[in-house]
């Protein structure tokens, strides 16, 4: 399986993938030339050292019994911290072996005192389960380790409670399951050693910032019961692991970044599609081919040379429509294989999903079109060959899709294929940002006033706070929150602390996963049933009236959307075309956090806005991307309180660097547009997470202005991220739009999908003299 190189090299491929890569050349013409750039990951050899002198044998052996006979040299420097009793996060590859690293020092512990006890987090059921049968395969006496989810059995719960050492949960039920009734959970919490917080990037942006406060809540809370684990997490490779740790439990975190299994060797081409004739998008600008359609193609022809072929695509409606154009194509081509192409996607039954994953363990599926539900904690791997249908969000998920594939001496074939987007294309033409040191942080806010709120009433419900708390929840931000929810009545404030005043914990009314607002249920007009559901505050840019929806491979299309009642009703339909919503926003500074000046000429800064945010429309088009129409609609307004980064130039300045007053709206409309397209890179978000605005006159700067926001109330830490990082995400921005070969824009540089002043006005040329003096201004000059 491949991983981030430690040398990267270019070769034309040879071998099975080389031959693999001609039969995708085949298809297209030969003027199209798609290929980007091949990275030849070679193959590496791993280095091993002696397990710690405190290794329980019994532990060993179970690893032996598997096969492993030392450990790799990151797993017993990882344990050997662990044991120490430091906190660790272990940063490598795909398949490095990171189970390893901590089961060893845990097990160990677990066998040496009888009653000591560890807790492991993962981000979703699929994984624990996974981990469960691991650890249960090992064989260990007393250890009893076992699911808590919410699928336990309130029989099973109470057999857990008082029976299991190793509990494998999720941060949900430490927060709704354990934490309320703590004193029901005394044997866990008084005895816990070891806290293993597996998949730790995953916990990013909102959910990552409801993640960290739920930790401190439960450190907080063992502390209370005298005791002090020690944390161990799992992370894909990102940057700066150590930061993004500590700021995921609060407090400090030793990181292991130098990967040392072994691997077999990949050829990973990047791939650009090539445009369409004659056909055009918004304001003529030209359309590429889809990911998706290249993709359906690709899998088509891998399974028809027999390469065991996953396909990763970004939505459940992309890996459908993928699944059934791979099998179109193969009608004509191979049709005896048309049957061994499926899609898989969350939403699935269970029993569906391991039927799927069976099916293409043992070949009996030879390519499957999946979304990334088949990415974590489903055991698939040794394919001959991943197409990754578009950037799957962050550059370890791209790792992690890659990683499906590989096995034996030949190395496998892994195509990473560009969306019609600035993020997307930008990776293709710079190779660097995939094969180099990763740039892309996992980032949190549990300062966020917002997410901080609730969690401070759980914790003051869970155990009173003290201003020893303080510290814990974040000092003076935790205290301005206290304070309001004293002001309210929430909590009472009396000598020896902050008591919670209400009766009932408030746990249940905090959803660690939602946007905050509830959810929208989508209901089947004609027959009532129940299709599924959207977050209330993404409802009306997903389930508009007149909004495509796809579900388990059915078209339908929105009727009606009731904001008022939580429900969007729908009906069967079968159209040609997809939709994107377009919104308006405007943007009030409220408070300007920091402002600094750079070379004399541009104001940069961190605040907090306001933003007015409403969908005024949305696009149709056809499934080659070729635009039909917009259709008007007037949804309600909705306010949001949150982050932003701005920067500001004068007219003067802009006009020495060749932007004339005339231009200045439509060069920093497509600077802001280019700018939301690339901070995905840095921040780890998608950019329907952020929003952004531009304009040659805002009344809170008085200057021309760029704001980029986060879409979350109180922020998520993006633009805080954005602010810091500003002249590498904005000479990258520079980068992607000056290398970007169409003329007058296109939605793979300065065009957005969700603007609703239908991409007007936009000056390619202009956001690049900006871009090129915003960039240079911060050290970042052309080289
Ligand atoms: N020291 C070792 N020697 C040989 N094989 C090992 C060693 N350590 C782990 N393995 C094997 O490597 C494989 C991957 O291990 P594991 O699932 O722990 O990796 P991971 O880094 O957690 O993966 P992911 O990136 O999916 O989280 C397993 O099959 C495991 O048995």
């Amino acid at each position: 399986m491949p991983a981030a190189p430690d040398t990267p090299g270019l070769r034309e491929p040879g071998g099975a993938s080389g031959a693999l890569l001609k039969s995708l050349l085949l298809a297209v013409s030969s003027e199209e030339d798609p290929v980007r750039h091949v990275e030849s990951l070679p193959r590496r050899a791993g280095q091993t050292q002696d397990w710690p002198s405190w290794s329980n044998p019994l532990v060993v052996h179970g690893f032996t019994r598997r096969g492993i006979e030392r450990p790799f040299t990151h797993q017993a420097q990882a344990a050997e911290l662990a044991h120490d009793g430091r906190h660790v996060v272990v940063a490598t590859g795909t398949a490095s072996g990171k189970s390893l690293a901590y089961q060893l020092p845990v097990l160990t512990d677990l066998l040496a005192e009888p009653k000591a006890c560890a807790l492991y987090l993962a981000p979703t059921k699929a994984l624990a389960a996974d981990q469960l049968s691991s650890l249960t395969d090992l064989d260990l006496p007393g250890v009893h380790p076992a699911l808590f989810d919410g699928d336990t059995s309130m029989d099973l719960r109470d057999w857990v409670r008082a029976h299991s050492r190793w509990i494998l949960t999720n941060p949900d039920m430490i927060h709704r399951g354990i934490l309320p009734q703590h004193a029901r959970w005394g044997r866990l919490l008084r005895n816990l050693e070891y806290v293993v917080v597996d998949e730790c990037h995953s916990y990013r942006g909102v959910f990552g910032s409801h993640v960290a406060l739920v930790l401190r809540r439960l450190l907080r809370i063992c502390r209370m019961y005298g005791a002090a684990p020690t944390v161990i997490l799992a992370s894909a490779t990102v940057a700066d692991p150590a930061v993004s740790a500590s700021r995921l439990i609060g407090a400090p975190v030793v990181a292991i970044t130098q990967d040392t299994a072994p691997r077999p060797g990949a050829d990973f081409v990047l791939w650009e599609p090539g445009i369409i004739p004659d056909v055009f998008g918004e304001n003529g600008a030209p359309v590429r081919r889809s990911a998706p359609s290249e993709a359906a193609r690709m899998l088509a022809d891998l399974v028809s040379s027999g390469a065991r072929t996953l396909a990763f695509v970004r939505s459940r409606h992309g890996a459908e429509q993928t699944a059934m154009s791979a099998q179109r194509r193969l009608l004509d081509i191979n049709p005896a294989l048309v049957d061994r192409i499926a899609a898989y996607r969350s939403g699935y039954l269970p029993e569906e999903r391991r039927a799927l994953e069976k099916a293409l363990a043992t070949g009996e599926l030879l390519g499957v079109a999946s979304t990334n539900a088949l990415e974590l904690g489903v055991d698939i791997s040794g394919l001959d060959a991943a197409i990754l249908a578009g950037y799957p969000g962050t550059i370890a998920s791209l790792w992690q899709q890659a990683g499906r594939a590989g096995r034996g001496d030949d190395p496998a074939l892994v195509v990473f294929i560009a969306r019609d987007d600035p993020l997307d294309s930008y990776l293709v033409h710079h190779p660097e940002a995939v094969f180099g040191k990763p740039v892309e942080a996992a980032i949190t806010d549990p300062t966020n006033p917002h997410i901080l709120r609730p969690h401070l009433s759980c914790a003051a419900s869970e155990t009173h706070l003290t201003t020893a708390d303080l510290e814990v929840f974040g000092g003076d931000k935790a205290l301005a929150v206290i304070t309001e929810l004293v002001a309210d009545g929430v909590l009472r404030a009396r000598a020896t602390g902050w008591y919670y005043s209400e009766r009932f914990h408030p746990a249940s009314e905090v959803d660690l996963r939602g946007g905050g607002g509830g959810q929208v249920t989508i209901v089947e007009s004609d027959t009532g049933r129940l299709l599924g559901t959207v977050d209330s505050a993404r409802a009306p840019a997903t389930v508009h009236p007149g909004a495509v929806h796809l579900h388990r491979g059915s078209t339908y299309l929105v009727d009606d959307l009731d904001l008022r009642h939580h429900v969007a009703l729908v009906h069967q339909e079968r159209p040609d075309w997809t939709t994107s919503a377009r919104s308006t926003s405007t943007v009030r500074i409220t408070n300007f956090h920091s402002e600094q000046l750079h070379s004399d000429i541009l104001r940069v800064g961190f605040a907090s806005v306001e933003v007015t945010e409403q969908v005024v429309g949305y696009l149709r088009r056809r499934p080659n991307g070729e635009l039909i129409d917009m259709v008007p609609l007037e949804m309600p307004e909705h306010t949001l309180e949150t982050k932003a980064v701005w920067y500001t130039l004068d007219e003067q300045v802009l006009a020495a660097a060749g932007v004339s007053e005339a231009s200045i709206p439509g060069a920093l409309h497509a600077a802001e547009h280019a700018a939301i397209g690339l901070l995905p890179l840095f921040a780890g978000c998608d950019r329907w997470d952020i929003g952004g605005l531009s304009t040659n006159l805002h009344p809170d700067t008085g200057l021309p202005t760029v704001i980029v926001y986060d879409g979350y109330p109180g922020g998520a830490g993006f633009a805080e991220r954005g602010h810091e990082i500003l002249g590498e995400w904005i000479s990258a921005v520079r980068d992607a739009v000056r290398g970007c070969p169409c003329r007058a824009g296109c939605p793979s540089c300065v065009q957005s999908p969700k603007c609703g002043n239908g991409n007007n006005p936009l000056d390619k040329a202009g956001a690049i003299a900006v871009l090129t003096v915003v960039a240079g201004a911060l050290g970042h000059g052309i080289s």
